[in-house]
């Protein structure tokens, strides 16, 4: 069995031309959708990935706020940023581009947005309604990467009801979040650990029919613990040295899992461009909230 392709980046492609047609309706009615970013220092890595934020945004009609601090900004100075977006009506949805430097205090910064702008799902209201409002849909921003995992795994007509998921890693913006959002579907989802011994880990495998892998371990998933036929989503990324020494990305899945699993999520090319089309689908949301849409 080879393993057919959860293509990420086709799917992303899709779903930013839909956000584009809605753009337009919100523009009709005289709305513009836009996404702030707060970036806090010159991290290679967090620069890039800022860069992206506004190039997707210009892609599909979104305005976008860029507001790049120097890495020695004190909590104080960008606290004020944040309630000068939060008070912003042209941003509809604003992130604070993670990690912050050691020295400011990131559940401080997080709880100061406005939940309502809070494009990346991760205010502790948002976070804290994954858990309650189980009888109602989710109307607060849910997490970019949980988010994608769900609608990459839906528009492929995967259905996850009755199935054992396996989360493998509990950080806060996937791990944790992740296993929230599955409790609220017929799922039995599990959240283990990333370090858990490779005894532990082969364990829960063999039992898992979709497995989501969020550690952050290169290859650390094998392809001989997984259920011949398991669904898998290869979310964590690393940066490691391929064989000629150039600084590569890999995920958590070892290659060969492509020869037992049924789906996998490529990467990259599988969550990565869903967290980045989640980000544009949670500004523009936020917008037809705003505009009674
Ligand atoms: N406030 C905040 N929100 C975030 O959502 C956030 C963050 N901070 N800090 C950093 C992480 C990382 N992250 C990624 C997004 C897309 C790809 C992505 O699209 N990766 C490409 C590969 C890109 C490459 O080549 O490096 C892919 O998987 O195909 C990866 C990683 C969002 N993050």
């Amino acid at each position: 069995m080879t393993a057919q392709i959860l293509d990420g980046k086709a799917t992303a492609k899709a779903i930013k031309a839909e956000l584009t047609e809605r753009v337009a309706v919100l523009a009709a009615r005289g709305v513009t959708p836009g996404l702030g970013t707060i970036l806090v220092g010159s991290d290679p890595g967090s620069t890039w990935y800022v860069g992206g934020k506004h190039k997707d945004c210009a892609e599909v009609g979104i305005k976008s706020i860029r507001v790049d601090l120097p890495e020695d900004t004190t909590q104080e100075i960008l606290l004020a940023k944040v309630r000068e977006l939060n008070e912003n009506p042209e941003c509809t949805g604003y992130i604070v581009q993670l990690p912050l430097p050691k020295h400011i205090d990131q559940d401080v910064i997080l709880e100061a947005m406005d939940p309502a702008k809070d494009a990346d799902g991760l205010h502790p209201m948002n976070l804290g309604r994954l858990v309650a409002n189980v009888n109602r849909p989710m109307t607060s921003p849910l997490p970019c990467t949980p988010k994608g995992c769900v609608e990459l795994l839906a528009r492929h007509d995967i259905d996850l009801d009755g199935k054992n998921v396996l989360v493998v890693g509990r950080g806060v913006t996937i791990g944790r979040p992740i296993g929230l959002l599955l409790t609220r579907r017929d799922v039995n989802a599990t959240v283990t650990l990333a370090h858990t011994g490779t005894a532990d880990l082969a364990s829960h495998l063999a039992q898992a029919d979709v497995v989501i892998a969020a550690a952050g371990q290169p290859h650390m998933i094998k392809a001989k613990d997984l259920k011949p036929g398991a669904i898998v989503l290869d979310v964590g990324v690393s940066r490691v040295n391929d064989e000629n020494g150039k600084a590569v990305v890999t995920g958590d899945v070892e290659p060969a899992a492509y020869e037992v699993a049924s789906w996998i999520s490529p990467n990259p090319g599988g969550v990565g461009p869903m967290t980045r089309a989640m980000l544009l689908a949670n500004v523009v949301e936020s917008a037809e909230r705003a505009a009674g849409i």
